[in-house]
Parts: structure tokens; sequence; C-alpha cells
């Protein structure tokens, strides 16, 4: 299945590649400059006439090396470096060839000569450095500014068609209701429709057949960016759902962490709000699989809170959050409602998830109409969807897509 890229805007591109261009070029003349300036003597008298030997050797670098920033070259540090070596290569050729004729001279046999002398010569040191500072601080600058982005500028759904056995999925704190396949498939048709109808481009991780809980596709997977950390399921009978979402994020060419067992983590028990991520210690995520995740998110720039959950299936099935980071919950699920900065109860407890479907609307449960009422007083524009046939096997209209962003 081809799955949609992430897009870059052509202003994060291009900034992103100069940004990275030129301050690999300049740590690379910086450093050429100073071996020679230290190893022949360090007399200060030589410093500028070394600095101009490499000048024009540096500004061409500087322009490859952001033309192979702007082709993505910056994005991986095993392709970084060798894409600044060739730069470097190309750029002190060419560089030094232009600084011989600017001198004067002719491009005769001995000039090409001391040309292809000069790149095992006094220009391997710029082409080292060029390639070391293309995979690390290029990789960095284009990860920083082209690279985070990436993720925001499309919106994508990621949904998983319900399985045949949907009827058989785990439930936990709730008794065992007939489902109704038929409406169920009706419902989830609808709950994709009201994500295209916002603007989400909706993209479907193929049907796993004999995973009755697969359509909650929300717990294999959570997104930071550009990061995807796939979860690791804390029911048995669902530990074959990831591959598949694995594939699904890798396609869209998101990096991948894995939280490994023995560390559980549902994806239905973190909540981002912002940088901070609230993370429910339940039956179903442990704390091997917070500190796991903890160890893959803080680099990020996340803080994980970690919240206990002893009342309800998942951390979001007691709470979720607004767009304006107030977090909504129905308080009888919920052990301490005081680790929350900004809490909101709602009186319903299908109200207690919303998927914010952009700055202003939120998508929820047509099962909880006074909390809608409250939304839509609190200034949001409220769409409602019927997902009883999910919420008979404690699902929510979290559960049944991922976000990408
Ligand atoms: C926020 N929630 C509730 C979720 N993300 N997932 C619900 C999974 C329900 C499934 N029957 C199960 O028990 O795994």
């Amino acid at each position: 299945m081809a799955y949609p890229t992430l897009t870059l805007s052509p202003a994060r591109r291009v900034g992103g590649a100069l940004a990275a261009g030129a301050v690999v070029a300049v740590i690379a003349h910086a450093v050429t400059v100073f071996v020679f300036f230290v190893s022949s003597g360090a007399d200060p008298a030589n410093f500028a006439t070394l600095s101009e030997f490499f000048q024009m050797g540096s500004l061409l670098g500087f322009v490859l090396l952001a033309l192979a920033a702007a082709l993505e070259a910056f994005r991986w540090w095993y392709v970084a470096l060798p894409a600044g070596a060739l730069a470097a290569v190309l750029a002190a050729y060419f560089g030094t060839m232009l600084s011989l004729v600017g001198q004067g001279n002719t491009l005769d046999q001995a000039a090409f000569a001391y040309l292809a002398n000069s790149l095992v010569g006094p220009n391997l040191v710029f082409t080292v450095a060029a390639a070391v500072a293309s995979a690390t601080a290029g990789v960095a600058i284009w990860r920083r500014i082209a690279g985070s982005s990436a993720a925001s500028e499309r919106r994508i759904a990621l949904v998983r068609l319900p399985a045949s056995n949907l009827a058989e999925g785990e439930i936990t704190h709730i008794e065992r209701l007939p489902v109704n396949a038929e409406l169920a498939d009706q419902q989830w048709e609808q709950y994709v429709a009201a994500l295209d109808a916002h603007g989400w481009e909706v993209v479907e991780v193929p049907v796993a057949e004999g995973h009755a809980d697969s359509v909650f596709i929300e717990d294999t997977v959570v997104i930071f960016g550009t990061t995807a950390v796939i979860g690791s399921p804390g029911a048995a009978s669902r530990i074959g759902e990831t591959d598949a979402v694995e594939s699904a994020v890798r396609g869209l060419r998101l990096k991948v962490s894995r939280i490994q067992q023995p560390g559980t983590l549902d994806g239905g028990d973190v909540l981002k709000v912002g940088r901070t991520v609230y993370v429910g210690s339940s039956g179903r995520t442990n704390a091997e699989g917070i500190r796991q995740l903890r160890g893959i998110v803080s680099p990020l720039g996340y803080t994980v809170v970690a919240v206990p959950m002893t009342k309800a299936l998942h951390l979001k099935t007691a709470v979720t959050a607004l767009p304006d980071g107030t977090v909504i919950g129905f308080e009888p699920f919920i052990d301490d409602t005081g680790l929350f900065e900004r809490f909101l109860a709602v009186p319903e407890a299908e109200g207690a998830a919303v998927v914010v479907l952009d700055e202003g609307t939120v998508l929820m449960s047509a099962a909880a109409p006074k909390t809608a009422e409250l939304l839509t007083r609190l200034g949001y524009d409220v769409v409602t969807v019927s997902i009883g046939e999910f919420e008979k096997l404690e699902g929510c209209v979290t559960c049944l897509s991922v976000r990408v962003r």
C-alpha cells in the first residue's frame, strides 16, 4: 500500500537547506584554516592567506551543501556523511581551480595534477571536516528547521476497518453486550467521514482479520512530531496489531521507536497537551513502558507525567484535552484530578473523550449531549458521531484513529 508522504513547505525546505549548508561550510572552513594555521607554526601573519586559500572552496561548498540539504540528504547521518564528503570534494576541486585561474594560472596538465593532489593533501582536511559536520551539525539543524515541521503540515489520520470478529473484543470494566457488526461498520464510516469533512487526509491501514480490537488503532502507536512510538500492547490478544501500523508510519516517513517487552504501553494511555505527555499507569501500561516512553520522548523536548489509572481502561477513557489545553474528564474514572494543570469535569462518561479536529472544533460521541452543550457554551464547534457499537467494547472517539501531528 502506498502511503501519502508528509510534505515540507518550500519555505522550510529553503530555510533549512540554507542554514544547514551555511553552518557546515563555516565549520569546515574554520577547522581547515585552524589545522593549517597550527601546523604552519601558528604565525598570525599566515592566517589571512590561509583563510583566503580555502575561501572559494568554502563558498562553493556552501552552495553544494545547501543543495544536498534541500534534496533531503541531511535527514539521516549515514546519508549526510557521504553527501557532505562529495559536496566538499567537488567544492574543493572547483574552488581551488577558480582560485588558480583568479591568480592568473593557466589550466595546463601541471595545474590538473596539482588539483588532483590537493584532494588528498590540503583539501582532505576540508573534506573530512565537511563530512563530519554534515552528519552532526547539518543533520541537527535540518531536523530542527525542516524535520520537526513535516508532520504538522498535513493533517493525516490513520484508521483501520473493523475486523469481522469485532464483537469478540476485550472488555475489562463493563458488562459484555452484543455488538451489531453491520451497524459498527456504518458508525465507523461516519466517523471517518467526519475526519475527512474537517480536512483530515484519512489513511487506511489494512484490516487485521482475527484481531477483534484492531479498529482501536490509537492503542498501537503514538506520534510525537516526526517520531512514531510503536506501543507494546498490554493485552495479549492485541500483540499482533502493531506490525502493519509500523509499516504504515514508516510509509509516512516518520522515524520509528518502539516500546519493548517487558514494557507495555497502549496509545490510549498517552495524552499529549503541548509539551506535556500524561501517561496512564493502567492495567495496560506498566512502569517499564512508561520508563521507556520517557527515555524516547524526553530528548525530543517532552515531559512525561505518569498518572495512576485504576478506575477505567485507559487514561483517555477518563480524560482528553480541548484545543486550548484544558484537560476534560469524567471524575468517577479519575484517581487524582490534581495532576492536571487545568481540569474541567464533564457530566457524562462518554463526554470525556474529544478528538481535536482543529483549533475551534472537537469531535465527540453523540452519547454525551450535556457535555456537547457544555463545550458549545465554551465556544467550540462540536461535531458528534454515534459510536455506540464501539463503546460496548470500551472504545471512544479517540481510539478509532491516530492523528499524525
Ligand atoms: C482510549 N481508549 C479507550 C482506547 N484507546 N482504546 C480502547 C480499546 C478497547 C478494546 N476493547 C480493548 O480493551 O483493548
